[in-house]
């Protein structure tokens, strides 16, 4: 038997794919059913993830490859979902470039020493080997690959550049953004150069993690919304299309595989029609846009993902349901693959993501068929 440290390092001979649902529906062809998976499906409101939790720390999970791999196939165990997402985070990327982060209990991440002024981007490890820093989640994909055994596709990720540089300089969360947007303003330059250096190590991360046996792609700019039209068209979109269009140059240039790419702008409902041309195979979207709207902003040369409000979970399963067919109907079975808005609450109940996975196979088959 191999050991899952041998394994880490085997960056071929994949077990064969038995679902492609979901890299099917990316790249625009027709399916019998529609794919289903959800944002922070590896999480706290799985027993078995709480379990492994109170016995390591969130980054080590990260760093270890069998514990991020057997979060990753934990939720994929429990549902009939369409995808798995490897368990990481975005805030990998800043703690590569030399950033230092704990994880307050209540309180989610923090960066112990945020970005105050221009002048701390020298504090930064410049031209870093994204191997180096980074393989750990190279690892822990290329275990995942193969312990999936073929059974659904997996997704790599990264953080959008904004999302990256709000938290960077916020060294937290924050309902306003104020003190990342204060630099937007005061110092143009200085966050053009910080966005710049984001965007050149997510191409490499993301570039990496498909050499490594990531089968899909998904940028999370989460904090688009705070930024409004005219500001997401300058210090979001611009990159979001240089990352979408290097990874894939890049990917063709290394004779890797040009994987589907997702991006999930967060709250940027005003620029979906832009988000449909800027070279991404799927556009996500949160809860706060009518399906059929999206769907008139983007046409259909283009996958749409999403959009259930998290909460919806809440609901008794008649209303859920009903929310379900709602949304699923009004997106159309083909170019949609079903989500939630944003990632599932800890506090959900597994019973009702098994209910919203089941739901969206049945009733795709009825509208398929039909
Ligand atoms: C903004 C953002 C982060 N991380 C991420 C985003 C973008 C998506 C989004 O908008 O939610 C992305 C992310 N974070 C995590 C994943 C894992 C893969 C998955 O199952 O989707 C993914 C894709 C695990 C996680 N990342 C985090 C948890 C919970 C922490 C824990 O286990 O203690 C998980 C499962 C922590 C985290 N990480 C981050 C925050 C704000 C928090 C705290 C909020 C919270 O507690 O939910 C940064």
């Amino acid at each position: 038997m191999i050991s899952d440290q041998d394994l880490c390092k085997v960056r071929d001979h994949y077990p064969p794919l038995k679902n492609d649902l979901i890299l099917r529906v990316a790249r625009g062809q027709h399916t019998e059913v529609i794919p289903v998976w959800t944002m922070r499906q590896a999480g706290r409101y799985l027993p078995e993830f709480r379990e492994v939790r109170s016995q390591n720390d969130f980054f080590t999970v990260c760093r270890t490859p069998s514990l991020a791999c057997e979060v990753t196939l934990q939720p994929i165990r429990r549902f009939n979902l369409d995808a798995a997402i490897i368990f990481s985070d975005i805030l990998v990327v800043p703690q590569a470039l030399g950033m230092n982060i704990e994880m307050i209990p209540g309180k989610g991440p923090i960066f112990t020493s945020p970005l105050e002024s221009p002048d701390d981007l020298k504090e930064l490890d410049r031209n870093i080997d994204v191997d180096e820093r980074l393989g750990y989640v190279f690892d822990a994909i290329t275990l995942t690959r193969h312990k999936l055994k073929g059974q659904v596709p997996l997704i790599g990720f990264a953080g959008g550049p904004w999302t990256l540089m709000a938290y960077m300089i916020e060294g937290g969360g924050s309902s306003t953004m104020s003190k990342a947007k204060k630099w937007l303003y005061r110092y143009e330059e200085a966050s053009h150069q910080l966005l710049r250096l984001l965007v050149d190590v997510i191409v490499e991360y993301l570039v990496g993690q498909v050499k490594a046996g990531a089968q899909l792609l998904q940028v999370f700019e989460s904090h688009a919304g705070i930024l409004g039209p005219d500001m997401f068209d300058k210090y979001s979109l611009t990159y979001l299309q240089q990352i979408c269009q290097k990874v894939k140059h890049n990917l063709e240039a290394a004779k890797l595989e040009v994987v589907p790419m997702i991006v999930f702008a967060k709250g940027a409902h005003y620029a979906l029609h832009q988000l449909s041309n800027i070279g991404y195979d799927v556009v996500g979207m949160d809860w706060t846009i009518d399906p059929e709207v999206a769907r008139n902003k983007i046409g259909h040369e283009v996958t749409i993902q999403g959009n259930l409000d998290p909460c919806t979970l809440y609901a008794s399963k008649t209303e859920l349901e009903e929310k379900i067919q709602k949304m699923v109907k009004k997106f159309g079975a083909q170019r949609y693959i079903a989500n939630l808005g944003h990632g599932i609450y800890p506090d959900a109940e597994p019973a009702q993501l098994d209910f919203f996975v089941r739901t969206v196979h049945e009733y795709s088959k009825k509208l398929t068929n039909t």
